[in-house]
């Protein structure tokens, strides 16, 4: 097992696959399941395959179980592949010409923020702390802490997590801030600080019904998958993660089939891979792009042409969030990684320390703007 308090290098966790277990013909629910149950979709590492796309593994029935069981492991092990070949270095190069640092862009990216108002939107893990093997050491530098509290001085700011709003905020501890908890399905306005515009009091829990049944899928998944060495099964309210970071490889296959068991009675949620997690969530059409859109709105801005959304993130659910940017043509998506990943993001800074040079950059900005009126 991996020791839990070294940092780990996380630059692997190219090659984006969601695999989807539920899916409920409700108009409240989104179609999550291709009409073939079996549609298993694998990918070259070294074609950066869209983080978003979700790839089906029915739970029902025990046919195509040996191709399913193979997709599984492929996909969980796609979050960790092994590049360092000449090739890579090559795609590498391509990739940043497409999506650039947005620490080398600075200018030009201020450039568009002339006469709006910024709003900043952060993603926790990756984002604003290190990977690190145990979930509850993922603590943030005080110099991070420090960034972004300096920035919501200025801007509007939003933390967007998978973890459980009351957990992010033990871990960001700055109350003038909006969270956005359980993949933005908990959502909560700043309880200190004012900004000028906009509903500060917001609360928006739209996967409230699901509390009880998440409750229950988290016993079921403790049960199921306790003696599974380094499992580790995270309570995140509206959705829950199965960590296998810690969980030696051959054993991928059984955590996945003992958490698919689990799922077949539960059609009403889905499961989808982040980084070395398995997440199981309500199937409603709400993601960290519907807390974006609902976060702008709170702030009185939607549909408005003088405000600059800026979202940072470096996980699969952020895609959510950049495609809402990219289909509004506005704001930018930042993606933070060190290797080639198919995005809908802008522009990239490579890990924690570059978002917190960036965060300074901004408020350095914002005081020259200030001190020039
Ligand atoms: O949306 P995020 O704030 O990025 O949360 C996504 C998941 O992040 C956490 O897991 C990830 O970070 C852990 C700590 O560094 C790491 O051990 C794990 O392998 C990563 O998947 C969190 O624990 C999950 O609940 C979040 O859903």
């Amino acid at each position: 097992m991996t020791n839990p308090n070294a940092v780990v290098s996380d630059t692997q966790s190219a090659i984006g696959m969601a695999i989807t277990v539920a899916v409920n013909s409700s108009s409240l629910y989104s179609p999550s399941v291709p009409n073939s149950p079996y549609n298993i979709t694998l990918f070259s590492r070294n074609k950066f395959p869209k983080s978003t796309i979700e790839t089906a593994a029915s739970s029902a029935g025990g046919h195509a179980g040996l191709a399913k069981n193979i997709a599984w492991v492929d996909a969980m092990r796609a979050s960790s592949p092994t590049r360092n070949s000449s090739e890579d270095t090559e795609d590498k190069k391509a990739w940043i010409i497409k999506h650039p640092s947005a620490l080398g862009v600075f200018e030009e990216i201020m450039s568009a923020a002339k006469m709006k108002q910024v709003v900043i939107f952060l993603d926790y893990d990756g984002t604003l702390s290190p990977i690190v093997p145990n979930p509850d050491q993922a603590y943030m530098a005080p110099e991070m802490r420090e960034a972004v509290k300096n920035v919501a001085k200025y801007f509007p700011t939003a933390i967007v997590s998978g973890r459980c709003r009351a957990k992010v905020y033990n871990f960001v501890r700055l109350s003038e801030l909006y969270y956005a908890g359980s993949h933005g399905m908990d959502i909560k306005g700043p309880s200190s600080g004012k900004h000028q515009k906009g509903n500060q009091n917001v609360l928006c829990q739209p996967a409230k019904e699901f509390l009880p049944m998440m409750a229950e899928v988290y016993k079921h998944l403790l049960e199921k998958t306790k003696d599974i060495p380094g499992a580790n099964v995270e309570n995140n309210k509206f959705c829950l993660s199965v960590h296998f970071r810690c969980v030696e490889e051959q054993n991928w296959s059984d955590l996945a089939d003992r958490v698919k068991f689990v799922l077949k009675d539960y059609p009403k949620l889905r499961l989808t891979q982040g980084r070395k997690v398995l997440e199981i969530r309500p199937t409603i059409k709400w993601d960290k792009g519907k807390a974006l859109e609902f976060l702008l709105e709170s702030l009185g801005y939607a549909n408005s042409k003088d405000v600059l959304p800026i979202y940072i993130g470096d996980d699969r659910t952020d895609e959510d969030a950049f495609k809402v940017l990219r289909k509004q043509g506005q704001g930018f998506g930042i993606l933070v990684s060190k290797i080639p990943k198919e995005t809908d993001a802008t522009y990239s800074l490579q890990e924690p320390s570059e978002v917190m040079h960036f965060l300074q950059r901004l408020v350095t900005w914002k005081r020259g703007v200030l001190r020039s009126h």
